[in-house]
């Protein structure tokens, strides 16, 4: 089966040798190829290249003329799963309570854990294949989607197994996280240590097999997980093969970027609170730090100091955090214009980001993320446009005219 794409009018993220991940100044080069032609065998992109190489094939053609063709987005920190809403808590904080305030009062995740823990698998379900199947239709070809929400045995399996039901399901590329230390349950308020050992002692080894997550988090913060409690959790994973992908410095920061990168984890994400020292650390690492616009932007809080960390010479990924309390938006054409709008990242920078870096942050940048021959056939048509940074730029609207998932258009 062989799909040709004729005339776009510019081919972006072209990357003739693989690479992982593009880190600093080399984040302001997004390669592309205008006036391109690009050829996908049975959902692999097979060929590319400039219009007068374009080889003459009695197949499906598609005209992109006066079209963008990218890699579809790579969202590498969401929380899709989850049941029900919280509007409440969105009128809350404006009128004048914040974040913290609304969680003390047993609002915020410990709110949509009881939602979640009263919601059947199958309800759960139906309720997260509508969010996936928007993200798609808005040009996400690869999530991430964490667990969370159960915070007891039975919430947190029904969570992974319905993540692993969407893999299964849907064309799209999920890699499912194992997020048991989101929020103290209020029964463990003064007993830390013995939900710790929930998780390790009964929850990890179910899931594990099950084999239902590919990665373990935790909420490093103030309030939530110690650095020492998070500590145990990353050894605990590694244990079952989990590598940590972690919530930290998202209120403040506590050293617990340090501690992420000592065990070698893949992603730190949030990072609106970043001192001298978080960068430091992370400087020739093989930790992703990852970016959240849209959670900044939706209870406003600072946004990741992208431009400090990028002169540092670090590699940075935008993701969207699609979850009921601080983000309720899986749209990474959003979070793209808003990284350049408000963290001053360039177009350039800011795809390289949501595309190549973002499938770093999933480990999947050898399928992922970018256009290269034996990759993914995952690709977004654009809308015609003067040029793509039309993307950001007209960040209310819809350019996107087709979505291709694995050779195959879903819009
Ligand atoms: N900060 C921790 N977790 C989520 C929010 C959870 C919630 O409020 O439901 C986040 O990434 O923003
Ligand atoms: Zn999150």
């Amino acid at each position: 089966m062989q799909t040709l794409l004729i005339n776009i009018k510019e081919l972006l993220q072209v990357r003739e040798t693989p690479i992982a991940k593009v880190s600093g100044a080399e984040m302001a080069v997004l390669p592309s190829i205008k006036n391109a032609f690009l050829l996908i065998e049975n959902g692999i992109i097979a060929s590319f290249g400039p219009m007068e190489n374009c080889p003459k094939l009695n197949v499906e053609i598609i005209d992109a003329t006066g079209k963008i063709v990218l890699p579809t987005w790579c969202d590498s920190h969401t929380h899709i799963v989850y049941a029900g809403n919280r509007e409440q808590e969105f009128v809350d904080r404006i009128n004048g309570l914040t974040y913290e305030e609304i969680a003390n009062r047993g609002g915020g995740i410990l709110n949509s854990a009881k939602k979640l823990n009263e919601t059947s698998e199958e309800e759960l379900y139906c309720q997260s294949q509508k969010r996936l199947e928007e993200v798609m239709q808005q040009g996400t070809g690869a999530v991430e989607i964490k667990s969370g929400y159960g915070l007891t045995v039975a919430g947190e399996l029904k969570m992974l197994r319905v993540i692993k039901k969407l893999a299964e399901n849907y064309p799209i590329a999920i890699k499912a996280t194992f997020l048991g230390a989101h929020a103290f349950p209020a029964a463990y308020k003064e007993n830390h240590s013995a939900y710790l050992d929930l998780i390790i002692d009964q929850m990890l080894p179910k899931i594990a097999e099950e084999k239902l997550a590919d990665y373990i988090d935790a909420f490093l913060e103030t309030g939530y997980f110690s650095v020492a409690e998070t500590e145990r959790i990353m050894e605990a994973g590694k244990k079952y093969g989990l590598r940590a992908k972690i919530h930290v410095n998202q209120f403040t920061a506590i050293d617990g970027i340090a501690a992420c990168v000592k065990h070698n984890a893949l992603s730190v994400d949030h990072l609106e609170i970043v001192t001298d020292a978080d960068i430091e650390v992370l400087k020739n690492t093989e930790t992703m730090p990852v970016a959240l616009p849209s959670c900044s932007y939706f209870i406003s809080i600072p946004y990741t100091p992208a431009r400090q960390m990028l002169n540092a010479g670090l590699p940075l990924a935008l993701a969207s955090d699609f979850n009921p309390g601080t983000t309720p938006s899986g749209n990474m054409n959003f979070v793209v214009a808003t990284a350049c709008i408000k963290m001053k990242m360039t177009p350039e920078e800011a795809i390289n980001a949501a595309t190549l870096n973002g499938a770093y942050a999933m480990g999947i940048s050898d399928t992922h993320g970018s256009i290269t021959k034996g990759k993914k056939a995952n690709l977004i048509i654009t809308k015609p446009l003067n040029s793509f940074y039309e993307i950001p730029y007209a960040f209310g609207s819809n350019l996107i005219e087709q979505v291709i998932l694995n050779g195959k258009s879903i819009l």
